[in-house]
């Protein structure tokens, strides 16, 4: 379980990025995180595996203090907590497999990547993860070859090659065209059913959220403004998420 507990980010700058936020979030939910522009959303799904620094309060996942973890304990924790961007984060110039493999052994040094050679098992694993995103044939090409939602779908096999409990995708369809989105997130959802994995993921696209995910966190100014199924995430609701002083925002529904 990912617990929030009263918990705030302030940037050294002084903006607050999440204001008091408390949430349960149990293992095998499908969580889409949504809000406006600088509502919050990567602050608090970079939160839960550490890549911002909360300020306030408590933050758990499976009841380790996400705040208290360093050095080893907090590498070994991102393994069972992955993470998957926008931008793919691929070693582009070398193969597929290669690059799903880079993540079995923990702190592989890139020349690794680039030239060691892997054993039978790892070679398996890799194969396994690039199979259940439907890319297995595309494992000896150049990463660089692929499309972007290919190269999103390699990101995402190399991230479930670390078997983690969590997956955590910060708009990881954000840079796909809409056929290939669709696709990416019915990845994210075969894992989340197949495999029981916690997926979270922060999207702009609300319709796509509204499809595939089970519960919705809207966020604005850093609060969590409405959490629930899918079902109650009526018109009403998402004007609400996007309204602003002046009006509904025009990127919104
Ligand atoms: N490193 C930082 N330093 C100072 N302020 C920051 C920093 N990162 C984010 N913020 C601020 O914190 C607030 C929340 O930002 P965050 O990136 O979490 O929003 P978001 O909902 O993910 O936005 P977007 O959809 O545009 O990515 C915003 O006001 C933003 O300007």
């Amino acid at each position: 379980m990912i617990k929030f507990e009263n918990v705030s980010k302030i940037y050294p700058n002084g903006t607050k990025g999440l204001d008091n936020i408390n949430l349960e979030i149990e293992q095998g939910e499908f969580v889409a995180i949504i809000g406006a522009s600088g509502a919050g959303k990567s602050t608090l799904i970079r939160a839960i595996n550490r890549l911002i620094d909360i300020t306030e309060g408590s933050l758990t996942v499976n009841d380790i203090d996400v705040s208290s973890l360093k050095g080893k304990e907090l590498r070994q924790f991102r393994r069972s907590v992955g993470m998957i961007f926008q931008s793919y984060n691929l070693v582009p110039r070398v193969s597929v497999i290669r690059n799903v493999m880079s993540a079995l052994v923990p702190e592989m040094p890139f020349i690794r990547v680039l030239l060691g050679t892997f054993s039978q098992e790892e070679k398996m694993t890799a194969l396994k993860s690039l199979e259940r995103v439907g890319i297995a044939d595309k494992a000896f090409i150049r990463t660089d070859q692929l499309s972007g939602g290919q190269q999103q779908r390699v990101s995402l096999a190399r991230t479930l090659a670390q078997n983690p409990d969590v997956l955590l995708a910060d708009e990881p369809v954000a840079a796909l065209d809409p056929v290939t989105a669709e696709r990416v997130m019915e990845d994210f959802k075969h894992i989340n059913e197949e495999l029981n994995k916690t997926v979270l993921i922060n999207i702009h696209h609300v319709e796509l959220a509204l499809k595939y995910a089970d519960r919705i966190i809207a966020v604005k100014k850093g609060r969590v403004i409405f959490d629930g199924p899918v079902a109650e995430c009526t018109e009403e609701v998402l004007a609400d998420i996007y309204s602003t002083e002046e009006g509904v925002a025009n990127e919104s529904v």
